[in-house]
């Protein structure tokens, strides 16, 4: 049977970094094949019985008022045609984010990276797999590691899902049991993830109770994690491991070496940190002498790779970035997270001209938000300060489609999906997210999602109060792969 659904109503989009693409209209996805794609789109279609004329197909027809977006009757069932009218903006991409570290997120006092890892980052993670944890030593009752995670990473992707993140690159921790929890929740639930198991064994830069014994127990576990995604997705659209060196500190060379080399043979992507805090960036040149510059580390170990996410980037040189760019490797921006740990301030605008490639990431816990909205919003935010760290020039400034831009499109180059996710075209998955900026009556009643509308504004001025003021109570529902994998209450 068939599994079409006609999508009719307002759909905002930005193709460039420059364009607010707001335009009316319906698609038709077909999720006969589990992957929803998008079948067919029509911007002249002005009615949904025009959608149903246009696209040939028999559908109940649903007509929804200017503003709404409850449609009760259409609601829940994916297994026969809908119609489904309402705003529409797509998917999410979180491009860096620590599923492990979120009961942390908020959580950081006053540390910077390094203490900020010592402090708060290492007892939580060592918390899921290792009952001497550090987290555990005023436990009255026997820990239990795996319940724990069970928790976390069920809330977390819950969370993720409700603000509108269709496709997360996750870290997890060392544990492979807990990474595997991590790995069936995600897909159980229907997010799109890359996976990591993290990996770290230098023992002068890992504590002893929480690293891997040796680089064999690295590559071992590691490709028992590749093994595990692969059983439960093989064709790893939905789900994937990626390969996670935590950062060049924490892994032995050989143990880097090994993993640039099974990236390559396994074909997959690679997810770590760059350059993200100057202490961090020196204590990189006393721990690789031989190598020119942080990127050159992860060059000479063969993980600069076309599939590998950079995080962060903050204090990189000319020469790294030429290199970054020659290798095709990508950079997650992580804003919140650079503030929030007094990081620095990335030069977003200098990588876009430089040609990198760049999408967003939360960062949880270093940043304290999982809303890409939110991370949206911190780029706008900072980008302002590089200007004015450059003259006041405003030219460094983000604008909200850029902002926008950057956690769709921008993500899906940085994870290896352009032209596949990130707009609505013909032969794009429907990872999407539906919009309900709400309406408050001057009664004062109506549904209130926090984004106050007033009926006058244009909508690109609409959408750029929802950039500024949105958060989870404007995200309606959410498909991924034309599931539905959220719905607010
Ligand atoms: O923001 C960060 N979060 C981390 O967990 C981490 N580990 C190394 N470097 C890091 N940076
Ligand atoms: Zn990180």
């Amino acid at each position: 049977m068939a599994q079409e659904i006609i999508y009719f109503g307002r759909f905002v989009s930005t193709p460039t970094p420059d364009e607010l693409q707001i335009r009316t209209g319906a698609v038709l996805v077909d999720s006969s094949d589990g992957k929803g794609i998008i079948q067919k789109a029509d911007w002249t279609v002005a009615s949904p019985d025009d959608a149903i004329t246009k696209f040939g197909v028999k559908a109940p027809v649903v007509i929804a008022k200017e503003n709404g977006f409850f449609f009760p009757g259409f609601i829940g069932k994916s297994r026969c045609t809908r119609l489904v009218l309402g705003r529409v903006a797509n998917d999410c991409i979180d491009t860096h984010i620590h599923a492990s570290q979120y009961p942390n997120a908020g959580i950081f006092g006053k540390s910077t990276l390094l203490d900020w890892l010592t402090t708060y980052t290492f007892p939580l993670e060592s918390s899921y797999g290792n009952v001497k944890s550090p987290m555990y030593k005023d436990a009255v009752e026997p820990p239990d590691p795996l319940t724990r995670a069970n928790k976390v990473y069920n809330r977390l992707i819950n969370r993720t899902l409700a603000n509108g993140t269709t496709t997360a690159s996750y870290y997890a921790t060392i544990h492979l049991e807990a990474t595997n929890l991590l790995a069936q929740i995600a897909f159980q639930k229907g997010q799109r993830a890359y996976i990591g198991r993290v990996c770290m064994d230098r023992p002068e830069t890992c504590p002893d109770y929480y690293r891997d014994e040796s680089t064999e127990e690295t590559i071992t576990n590691t490709k028992a994690s590749i093994k595990f995604c692969r059983e439960l997705d093989p064709s790893g659209e939905l789900l994937a491991h990626i390969i996670t060196p935590r950062f060049a500190p924490s892994c032995l060379p050989e143990t880097l070496s090994q993993l640039g080399a099974l990236a390559k043979d396994e074909d997959l992507r690679v997810q770590t940190h760059i350059s993200e805090n100057l202490n961090e960036v020196e204590l990189v040149r006393e721990l690789f002498p031989d190598q020119k510059s942080y990127a050159d580390v992860y060059d000479h170990h063969g993980l600069l790779t076309a599939k590998t996410i950079l995080a962060h980037a903050v204090h990189l040189s000319k020469e790294e970035m030429r290199l970054v760019k020659q290798r095709n490797s990508k950079i997650s921006h992580c804003p919140a997270s650079n503030s929030a740990l007094g990081s620095g301030f990335c030069p977003v605008r200098q990588m876009l001209d430089e040609g990198l490639e760049v999408g967003l990431g939360t960062d949880v816990s270093g940043g304290y938000s999982p809303s890409i909205l939110d991370a949206a919003r911190n780029a706008c935010i900072v980008s302002r300060h590089v200007g004015h760290l450059n003259n006041g020039d405003s030219k460094y400034n983000l604008g909200v489609s850029e902002a926008l831009w950057l956690g769709t499109m921008g993500g899906a180059k940085v994870v290896g999906m352009e032209g596949r996710l990130g707009g609505f075209e013909e032969g794009m998955l429907w990872d999407v997210q539906e919009i309900n900026l709400g309406e408050v009556g001057e009664d004062g009643q109506g549904e209130d999602t926090g984004v106050d509308i007033f009926g006058w504004e244009r909508w690109d001025d609409r959408v750029a109060k929802w950039l500024w003021n949105g958060d989870e109570r404007t995200v309606g529902r959410v498909w991924v792969g034309g599931r539905l994998v959220h719905e607010r209450r």
